[in-house]
């Protein structure tokens, strides 16, 4: 389903007058002196009165229609067939996309706060470069003038044309001089051609993440709303633009890089009071939408639409409380409550303008813009601004009376504007430090449009402003002044930032957080690192059978192999009952034995060779175990001079031993030596005895011979 629908014909001003000199018609009256050099505006609008001339307004209310394969080739406004296909394809596609969470209802509303962009009020003011595109220089930051571009109205006249258009960027007037802008339109230019060359860069710009404000500019009937809004057979600005950012946001969904939500609001300031356009509950897919909105429960109530608050806003610069947002998940949707707004913006006739805009009419489109690899949102702003026309006061009371809230507003913003010029102006020539702030006071609070294009005109949107003119002679006075209002915007040079995420405090929080868990996550393992290590030596340590490098281990099992030994020894010696006896002693007893004692003696020799045996035994034990104690020392894990003292003593105990054994087993050769002499002595104390025995024996048996 298309988007917009075209007619097959149109209402506007044949396309005949392709030149770029504009035709001026003949003024019927002398314009009034416009005065608009220094910024007054209010005081060139009275010439306006004296030139306004009924026209026979064709601008065609947009209906929903639905397409019918519209023969917008047919439109005068588009000169090859090749343009209604670039058109077809670039900008009548059906486009739709995902939100996130896709169970919303048809059409959700928000009655919220609405921002015309973020806040800070600095701007940069840097020289001036006149041929400057916006949308390019350094990513997060916009450094440039506000973007201006001229547009003429075709009109057919005979007379002699006092303007003329170069180059495409300067326009001059035989008597007010030359001007050079972004961009100067031949009176032929379709709104294809401005759009391509305004609002379409800003779309690319927004979805950059940059606020972009487009405003149109001009005397009234000199065709803003037909270059903002335009007719069925040629879509505006609004249309376009619309049409192209759904179609750049399907793109990067489809590829699965974002994901979108858009939410439309729309205003209007009447009489120097803002009003919601759509401000109404109705369903925005339904064929049939009611001509005028509002008449919503809360309008009906109060009698009437409600004036809405513009408040200060820290985040966003200013906000307007109350503003209905409506929730767009297509171009058609989106377009659908720009086209219910319009229905309810103040239109009346004037004599320039047969549906003149009594309002500043804003279009508000608000993009989050969440990229789906980092998660994170951006939200930025496209603010669509059809002002209302500057006019000459009128007889009838009401149109007088808005002409006059409209006079007033737009010399507030001409005020701003030329404050902002020669702010740039004085600082052309400052260093880079002076640059970036404002010293003079720029009165953004003398109206409601300056309070709501405060943030834009602060260097937080990119601006792109469109003045629309009106080159016939009897306007010219407010051309001029138009002109000149243009030329000090142009002057006006802002520092836009790109938009940061969406909830950065939270964002913060989160960061920090995930730093604080990334540190205890790092300590965490260096943690764990070291108990592998750990672990592995243990491992190995078990592995290995040797608790040696376990010294506590070492010298327990040192220790309990010396007591199991002296249990053991001694367990010996008590089961043998042995005497220890002194040698002197020894020596006297054997002396005095008799056989009998000699041979107890003998049994008793017998007994402590085989107890000098063991201790002999144990000694080399000991002296053994104590080489390889001294070697365990010296080659691992506790050398000598790392052992603990009870080391030590048992060591010290343990050479006493030694030494006590081999004092003792001195003694027991001695003894050996002593029992040795004894039996050599008992021997020859016996052997006579023995001999006597023996004869005594044979001789009484008989066999000694
Ligand atoms: N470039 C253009 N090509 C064709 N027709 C145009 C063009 N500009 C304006 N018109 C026609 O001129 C008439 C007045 O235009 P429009 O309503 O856009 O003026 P305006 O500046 O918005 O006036 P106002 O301030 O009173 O609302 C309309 O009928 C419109 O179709």
């Amino acid at each position: 389903m298309c988007l917009f629908t075209f007619y097959q014909a149109r209402n506007a001003q044949p396309r005949s007058m392709k030149q770029k000199r504009v035709n001026v018609m003949p003024s019927r009256e002398a314009p009034s002196d416009g005065g608009g050099a220094d910024g007054n505006l209010g005081s060139s609008l009275e010439g306006f009165h004296s030139m306004i001339q009924k026209n026979s307004g064709s601008l065609r209310k947009p209906t929903m229609r639905s397409n019918t394969g519209s023969t917008l080739g047919q439109s005068p406004t588009l000169r090859s067939t090749s343009s209604i296909s670039s058109l077809r394809k670039s900008f009548l596609r059906s486009n739709s996309i995902s939100t996130s969470g896709s169970s919303r209802s048809a059409s959700p509303t928000r009655s919220c706060s609405s921002q015309m962009g973020p806040p800070g009020q600095k701007i940069r003011i840097v020289r001036s470069s006149s041929n400057e595109s916006p949308c390019r220089r350094r990513q997060d930051s916009y450094a440039g003038n506000i973007s201006v571009v001229i547009r003429p109205k075709p009109v057919v006249s005979a007379e002699r044309d006092p303007w003329h258009i170069e180059n495409q960027t300067m326009i001059s007037h035989e008597e007010a001089g030359e001007f050079s802008f972004d961009h100067v339109f031949s009176a032929d230019s379709g709104n294809l051609d401005v759009y391509e060359r305004t609002s379409r860069p800003m779309i690319d710009k927004l979805l950059e993440g940059f606020n972009s404000t487009v405003f149109a500019y001009g005397m009234t009937g000199s065709g803003k709303t037909f270059t903002m809004t335009g007719t069925n057979e040629e879509p505006g600005l609004i249309p376009l633009s619309v049409s192209y950012l759904f179609s750049k946001m399907m793109e990067q969904t489809e590829r699965g890089l974002k994901r979108y939500e858009v939410v439309v609001s729309y205003l209007e300031i009447y009489n120097e009071k803002i009003y919601d356009l759509l401000d109404c509950d109705i369903d925005t897919k339904s064929p049939s939408t009611p001509a005028r909105m509002f008449s919503t429960n809360r309008a009906r109530t109060l009698g009437g639409p409600i004036e809405l608050r513009i408040r200060d806003d820290s985040q966003y610069g200013v906000r307007i409380v109350g503003l209905t947002e409506k929730i767009c998940e297509s171009s058609e949707e989106l377009s659908r409550w720009i086209e219910i707004g319009d229905k309810n913006r103040r239109t009346s006739e004037t004599i320039y303008n047969t549906r003149s805009s009594r309002s500043h009419a804003v279009v508000l489109v608000r993009v989050n813009n969440t990229d789906l690899s980092s998660g994170l949102t951006i939200s930025t702003t496209l603010s669509l601004c059809d002002l209302a026309g500057s006019e000459k006061a009128v007889s009838e009371y009401e149109r007088r009376k808005e002409g006059a809230y409209i006079n007033k507003s737009l010399l507030a913003l001409g005020t701003v504007i030329s404050k902002l010029s020669a702010e740039s102006s004085t600082n052309l020539g400052s260093s880079a430090s002076s640059v970036g702030t404002m010293n003079t006071h720029i009165p953004y609070r003398d109206s409601k449009l300056t309070r709501l294009l405060q943030p834009a005109l602060s260097g937080n949107s990119i601006v792109t402003t469109i003045c629309t003119i009106d080159t016939r002679s009897e306007a010219a006075n407010e051309t001029i002044n138009t002109i000149r209002f243009a030329s000090r915007a142009k002057n006006v040079t802002l520092q836009v930032v790109k938009r940061r995420n969406l909830c950065s405090g939270l964002n913060d929080d989160k960061d920090h957080l995930i730093e604080s868990l990334n540190e205890q996550l790092e300590i965490q393992q260096q943690h764990v690192a070291r108990l592998e290590q750990r672990l592995c030596a243990v491992s190995a340590l078990e592995a290995d059978g040797n608790a040696i490098s376990n010294p506590d281990m070492s010298r327990l099992r040192i220790e309990n192999q010396f007591l199991k030994d002296r249990l053991n020894h001694c367990e010996r010696l008590l089961n043998k009952d042995t005497v220890d006896l002194q040698d002197s002693e020894m020596v006297a007893i054997i002396d005095l034995l008799p056989v009998e004692v000699g041979n107890l003696l003998e049994t008793r020799f017998q007994n402590f060779e085989s107890q000098l045996r063991e201790y002999k035994d144990y000694t080399r034990q000991l002296e053994s175990k104590l080489m390889a104690r001294g070697n365990e020392g010296s080659n691992v894990a506790f050398p000598t001079s790392q052992l603990s003292s009870g080391e030590d003593d048992l060591i010290q105990i343990k050479q006493s031993e030694i030494t006590e054994l081999k004092k003792t087993l001195d003694r027991k050769d001695k003894m050996i030596d002593a029992l040795q002499s004894a039996k050599r002595l008992r021997q020859r104390v016996l052997q006579p005895i023995e001999n006597k025995e023996e004869n005594y024996e044979l001789k009484r048996t008989g066999r000694f011979y």
